[in-house]
């Protein structure tokens, strides 16, 4: 296992967001947490990136205890976030955008940038254009690519979708697998239910702050509770 997730509370503000959350990721799968708006998945992802402090629970990280650890230290365990909203430096080049997310791995950057530029062609041509003017899809992409530039084990990938057009949102999906076949395990939040699931080796769902069902992407895609509420109507 590569993440391991044993009953994890989360409170913010005083409020109880996430309850008893286990689960955990193998290494080299694709593993998708699928739940609508406010169920708990962005603030998941920030407790593993180390940004929330649990109530109770472990994050095993190759086996190591990370909870409490700083964010900082937690990317350089190996696990590094594509945060919702993508966060990229607006200012700043696609260049200077990239060379950031290796600043942990100076010696690398150079090589590293190079085989980004490579897997993301479009960053190649708008490598000098400022990060706040490119589309919404080459957004997500640089933000993808930032996040590959610490060179981790595992990416978490927070809503990779949302606001994308469906052409791009299958583009963005069919590069999460290509990021698979680099060796790089992949966690994904979404509530593309409908994509995270085609590409998902296993996945899990989440309500009000709780997981409620799981199994293979093919078992929830055909699961009559995941089709009503997620994938737009029951098998028949
Ligand atoms: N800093 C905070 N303080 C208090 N409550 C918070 C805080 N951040 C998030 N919440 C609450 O926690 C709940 C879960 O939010 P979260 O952003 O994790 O959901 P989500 O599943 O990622 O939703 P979305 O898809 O809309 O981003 C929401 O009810 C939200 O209002």
């Amino acid at each position: 296992m590569l993440l391991e997730v044993r009953s994890l509370d989360v409170q913010l503000g005083g409020l109880p967001i996430l309850h008893d959350i286990s689960l955990h990721v193998d290494s080299g799968e694709i593993v998708s947490v699928l739940g609508a708006n406010g169920v708990g998945k962005t603030t998941l992802m920030r407790t593993l990136s180390g940004l929330y402090r649990p109530s109770r629970g472990e994050i095993l990280f190759n086996d190591q205890p990370i909870q409490g650890r700083s964010a900082h230290a937690i990317v350089q365990a190996g696990l590094a976030q594509a945060p919702e909203g993508r966060q990229i430096f607006a200012d700043m080049t696609v260049d200077e955008n990239l060379v950031l997310g290796g600043i942990q791995q100076p010696a690398k950057v150079a090589s590293t940038r190079t085989a980004m530029l490579d897997m993301f062609p479009v960053l190649r041509e708008r490598r000098n254009q400022k990060a706040g003017t490119l589309s919404g899809g080459e957004q997500q992409m640089l933000c993808i690519a930032r996040a590959l530039m610490s060179h981790p084990r595992l990416l978490l990938l927070d809503e990779p979708s949302l606001g994308l057009a469906p052409q791009l949102v299958k583009r963005i999906f069919a590069l999460v697998r290509d990021i698979r076949e680099t060796g790089t395990t992949v966690l994904l939040v979404e509530q593309n239910a409908r994509a995270a699931l085609s590409i998902s080796d296993r996945a899990y769902v989440m309500e009000h702050g709780k997981i409620v069902l799981q199994g293979s992407g093919a078992e929830l895609a055909d699961n009559e509770r995941v089709r009503e509420a997620y994938l737009g109507g029951s098998a028949a």
